[in-house]
């Protein structure tokens, strides 16, 4: 906001911004104003920075009661004043926007999937500690972490180990300031990395390690802040995740999708998107992890799959002896797959992270791959990189919206691209054979 605007305004929102912020324009100056939504007029109380709501006028339909009391404090949820199904509207249009300004016209209809609530499996908290105990929790927008005492996103496993690991992080020395712990839910329990200023003492792992026992932990583990190494503290057995019907063993704090729902729906869209595979075909995969997709993908064809984390890179290749996967190590932003790497190659599956595939997204576009499944969890990226695929004559035959990030703004989609004129025309006349028996119905 430009700080020149001051006093009170009545305002219409005209949208949602990319934090989750109503948007409204004021002698052709644009406003942000947190806990606002489409549609509405509000007064608000102009000031530099930080505009103040005063009162919602006409609220939207789509307004709810946000269901945890620490809205509006705790970091972590930024829309929950808004329905489930008008956030997934609104987070299906950002993927549109998004590839419509990439150039891509005459989209398909998106399949659309919500997770539910009190399923996230993976989470990320800030610990800190302070006078009288521990804090586990989120960070505010800006600022200090707010301690969970409630939460409507987390699995009860994870949420249900907060009370107790605060008392056992209390008494922790090695807790002397701000430390982080990465909680993954696997089938074979909680797995946890922790971070902390100072190295943990011996009387510290002796605590841990009880603690894993009493809470039936896969593992802890403790990664060093300096050199961001990594040790084992405690645990139980084989460290096990099931993808597609394939046992790993992820390492510690090893991405994982935020939801097993919408794992299944992101794997599904992904496979369902792969075009007809001969056997001799071969898919290449990039940022493939611990093999999520990998797996699933293999009872299709081959699959070459390329990780740039050597942890999960090597998860993946232990897991492969006996399949039709290959696992490679390799980063693919300094050294990304060129079009002669990909000659043979019949169709490409990448989901990159958050910034999107880089300096691999060029040579892609030049290959003469004909088919690519982009699994994106940024619309920005997802917008950069589509642009480049559409300029290489790529069309987006299918896309699925994923939400497992619920009443925040992230989304993931995936989006199925070809340049394949028979398997386009193909989809055309299946999506106007659907469009016509809908009408007839
Ligand atoms: C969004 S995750 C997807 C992982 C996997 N597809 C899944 O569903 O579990 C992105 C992956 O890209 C990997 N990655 C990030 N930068 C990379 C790079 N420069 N080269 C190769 N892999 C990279 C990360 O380690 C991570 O495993």
């Amino acid at each position: 906001m430009n700080d020149t605007l001051t006093g009170v305004a009545e305002l219409r929102i005209e949208g949602l911004g990319a934090a989750g912020d109503g948007v409204a324009h004021l002698d052709g100056q644009t406003v942000f104003i947190p806990g606002t939504l489409p549609g509405e007029d509000i007064r608000v109380r102009l000031a530099p920075a930080h505009p103040e709501l005063i009162d919602i006028v006409h609220a939207s339909p789509d307004r709810v009661t946000p269901p945890c009391d620490l809205f509006g404090e705790c970091g972590g949820c930024a829309l929950q004043h808004l329905s489930l199904p008008a956030l997934l509207d609104w987070k299906a249009q950002r993927v549109t926007q998004a590839l419509t300004a990439a150039g891509f016209t005459d989209l398909p209809p998106a399949r659309m999937f919500q997770t539910t609530p009190k399923t996230r499996r993976r989470m990320d908290f800030a610990v800190q500690r302070v006078p009288g105990g521990v804090i586990i929790g989120l960070h505010r927008r800006n600022g200090d972490p707010v301690d969970m005492t409630e939460c409507h996103v987390l699995h009860p496993a994870i949420f249900g180990l907060l009370a107790p690991l605060r008392e056992v992080l209390g008494s922790l020395g090695a807790l002397t300031g701000r430390g982080s712990l990465m909680v993954n839910l696997l089938d074979s329990g909680p797995d946890l990395t922790l971070q902390t200023p100072a190295p943990l003492t011996s009387a510290d792992r002796l605590k841990l390690a009880a603690f894993a026992r009493e809470h039936d932990l896969s593992r802890i583990s403790w990664q060093d802040p300096k050199d961001l190494g990594i040790e084992t503290v405690a645990q139980s057995g084989p460290v096990r995740e099931d993808f597609g019907g394939v046992i790993v063993s992820p390492p510690p704090s090893a991405f994982l999708q935020a939801t097993a729902d919408a794992e299944k729906a992101i794997v599904t869209a992904v496979v369902d998107g792969l075009p007809s595979l001969n056997k001799k075909d071969v898919t290449v995969e990039l940022f493939a992890g611990c093999g999520t997709l990998t797996f699933p993908m293999s009872e299709k064809g081959r699959v070459m799959a390329y990780e740039g984390n050597l942890g999960a890179a090597n998860c993946l290749k232990a897991a492969s002896g006996g399949r039709r996967v290959d696992g490679f190590h390799r980063d693919l932003g300094r050294q990304p797959l060129l079009p002669h790497d990909l000659k043979s190659t019949r169709a490409v599956v990448l989901d990159p992270p958050y910034a999107g595939a880089g300096a691999q997204t060029m040579p892609l576009a030049k290959s003469a791959v004909p088919d690519i499944v982009y699994v994106s969890c940024n619309p920005a990226a997802l917008e950069k990189d589509g642009k480049a695929l559409w300029n290489a004559g790529f069309s987006v035959i299918g896309l699925t919206i994923v939400d497992q990030f619920l009443w925040s703004t992230e989304v993931e989609a995936v989006v199925v691209l070809s340049r394949d004129v028979k398997r386009i025309r193909r989809e055309n006349s299946r999506r106007s054979r659907n469009d016509l028996s809908r009408s007839d119905s």
